[in-house]
């Protein structure tokens, strides 16, 4: 659905290559701190800014040639959402149902009551979280095929960022064939939604996996001077040095439970294995 091979774009300081490909009906995690490169990813595969090399094709063609046609099968939520401030929902509305045939009136309004959007208020009285959702909401209006998200949950409370994702999760099940790229800082929103997380750092991938094989095969493991010493390092992606020894990311928990008596694996959630890649010594 989307396919970015070595994409190549630099900014003063900035150095962004990355391959992806992400198929149909999956949801995909594009994870990274800030500045990691995630909003020009999204760029790129928008066509909003212009690519130094390499290729990009949405929908098996190449992003230069995309038709209006294609456009209207994206529903896009980007930092803004591109509406007049002084316009209401009954606005926003009018403008959609415009540039979308398939528009769902019906199911935006419901949305927005459920979403406690207030009608009667201009778009730049709205709160962030309001804001945020109703950017959400744009881009699921038209049942488009490909949602691409720029951090949708960026600045919400819980039960915001909960309500957002159970709207994403609704919109994937109601058809397997739909398509969702999302980035985030926050691993926990993407560790429930995504099937597949690529972790970027600094406009490079440092990991592409399935959420399960994180969640099932990753472990972080405690071990202290000696341990580590000792450690077989084969199956390490990282490690950090802490107070007791060393903390190490592993892509096999199991090897180390099964061969290293004695020593503490934990499972790792998708926040570990950002911080181990990220922020500790390379194996
Ligand atoms: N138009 C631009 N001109 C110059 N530098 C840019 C431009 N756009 C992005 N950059 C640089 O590219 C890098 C990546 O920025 P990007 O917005 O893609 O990161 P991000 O992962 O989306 O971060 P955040 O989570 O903070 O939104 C940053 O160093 C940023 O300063």
């Amino acid at each position: 659905m989307i396919k970015m091979q070595n994409v190549r774009k630099t900014y003063p300081g900035f150095d962004f290559e990355l391959s992806l490909e992400i198929p149909e009906g999956r949801i995909t995690g594009l994870i990274g701190k800030n500045g990691a490169g995630k909003s020009t990813a999204i760029r790129l595969m928008l066509g909003l800014v212009k690519a130094e090399s390499g290729t990009i094709e949405l929908f098996g063609k190449p992003i230069t040639e995309i038709t209006m046609q294609d456009r209207q099968k994206i529903g896009v939520s980007l930092a803004e959402s591109g509406f007049n401030g002084q316009f209401t929902i009954a606005e926003v509305k009018k403008i959609l149902a415009k540039m979308y045939p398939e528009f769902d009136e019906t199911w935006f309004m419901r949305e927005c009551r459920e979403l406690r959007l207030p009608e009667g208020k201009q778009l730049k009285e709205f709160s962030n979280g309001m804001k945020a959702k109703l950017r959400v909401l744009t881009a699921l209006s038209h049942k488009a095929q490909l949602l691409i998200l720029d951090e949708p949950t960026a600045g919400l409370d819980v039960e915001a960022r909960n309500e957002i994702l159970d709207l994403l999760r609704d919109y994937a099940a109601e058809d397997e064939n739909r398509t969702i790229l999302i980035t985030s800082h926050i691993a926990s929103d993407l560790e429930h939604l995504c099937d597949d997380i690529y972790l970027i750092h600094g406009g490079k991938q440092l990991l592409h996996e399935e959420t399960d094989v994180i969640l099932e095969q990753y472990g972080l493991i405690k071990a202290d001077e000696a341990q580590y010493a000792a450690l077989d390092k084969e199956y390490l992606l990282g490690s950090r040095k802490e107070p007791y020894g060393y903390a190490c990311l592993t892509n096999d928990r199991k090897y180390y439970e099964e061969n290293v008596p004695g020593l503490v694996v934990e499972r790792a959630g998708i926040d570990e294995v950002i911080l181990m890649m990220t922020g500790g010594k390379r194996k």
